[in-house]
């Protein structure tokens, strides 16, 4: 579903070239829950951006369903996003539209006609159980409420991979666990493909399949949760499994 090829990333930087990624092949499944997980300045936002091109890679190729995206014109590529929603850690709901607006936007975007997106926005919001915010305003929201209307509004125009940039380092513990929740019912009952970016070894083990943990822009290790036998080789990854914490306050005593 989604082929990283030998991606590479080079940021120009006031100090110098800077390789975000380098050298990066993964294959995604459909209806994997696959996890990009290390310290910050990885590389996984990087690498995440890269399948919908909010980066484009300037080595190697991205294939989404068969299709090398870089390839595209601006318009086919404006299309193929419809297909690729996304959530970020910050949430980036728009402040002056209500709760229905907000999911309603990207509706409006793709042309849909009055009617069917009224039908669609309920949907969504009765997916992550919002219907009843709908005329709400995200500043009375809480972080979790606003992170599930993100993902009400990801799904408004029926992707097929939803992309998840740190969904839930804003939130506490147990707020993190409802959007988990949500995220794993879309996964489970629509069959979307779902990519996340987390500093948490605890939200890779409550919803993913499979892991990459990344280091210095390199994949250093992949694992697939369902097998018995986990057996990380390399110390990020050893630390990582048996560490199940924060990364953001624990990297010193990694390094
Ligand atoms: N647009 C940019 N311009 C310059 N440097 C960038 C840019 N985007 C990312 N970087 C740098 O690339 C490296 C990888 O960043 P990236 O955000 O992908 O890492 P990450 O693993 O997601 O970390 P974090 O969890 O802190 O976001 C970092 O050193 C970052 O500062």
């Amino acid at each position: 579903m989604i082929h990283f090829q030998n991606v590479g990333k080079t940021f120009t930087t006031p100090t110098g070239p800077l390789q975000a990624v380098s050298s990066v092949s993964l294959k995604v499944e459909e209806r994997d829950i696959y996890g990009l997980i290390g310290f910050s300045g990885a590389g996984k936002s990087t690498l995440l951006r890269m399948i919908n091109l909010l980066e484009r890679p300037d080595e190697g190729s991205v294939l989404v369903n068969g299709e090398d995206l870089t390839q595209l014109s601006l318009r086919e590529l404006r299309k193929r996003r419809l297909s690729i929603g996304m959530i970020f850690q910050h949430f980036n709901l728009l402040n002056n539209l209500n709760v229905y607006d907000n999911v309603s936007f990207p509706l409006e975007i793709a042309k849909v006609p009055t009617e069917q997106r009224k039908q669609r926005i309920e949907e969504c919001l009765e997916m992550v159980g919002l219907l009843d915010k709908a005329k709400t305003y995200p500043a009375k929201l809480s972080g979790g409420q606003k992170q599930r209307v993100a993902i009400a509004r990801a799904l408004a125009n029926k992707p097929k991979i939803l992309l998840c940039d740190e969904p839930t380092s804003s939130v506490d513990p147990q707020t993190t666990g409802s959007i988990l929740a949500s995220l794993k019912e879309i996964n489970e009952k629509l069959g979307i493909t779902i990519v996340i970016v987390t500093h948490e070894m605890n939200v890779v083990k409550a919803i993913c399949n499979k892991v990459a943990v990344m280091e210095h822009g390199r994949v250093v290790e992949k694992f697939n949760l369902r097998e018995s036998n986990i057996a990380p080789k390399s110390p990020i990854a050893q630390y990582l499994f048996k560490n199940e914490i924060s990364l953001e306050t624990r990297e010193a005593a990694y390094a």
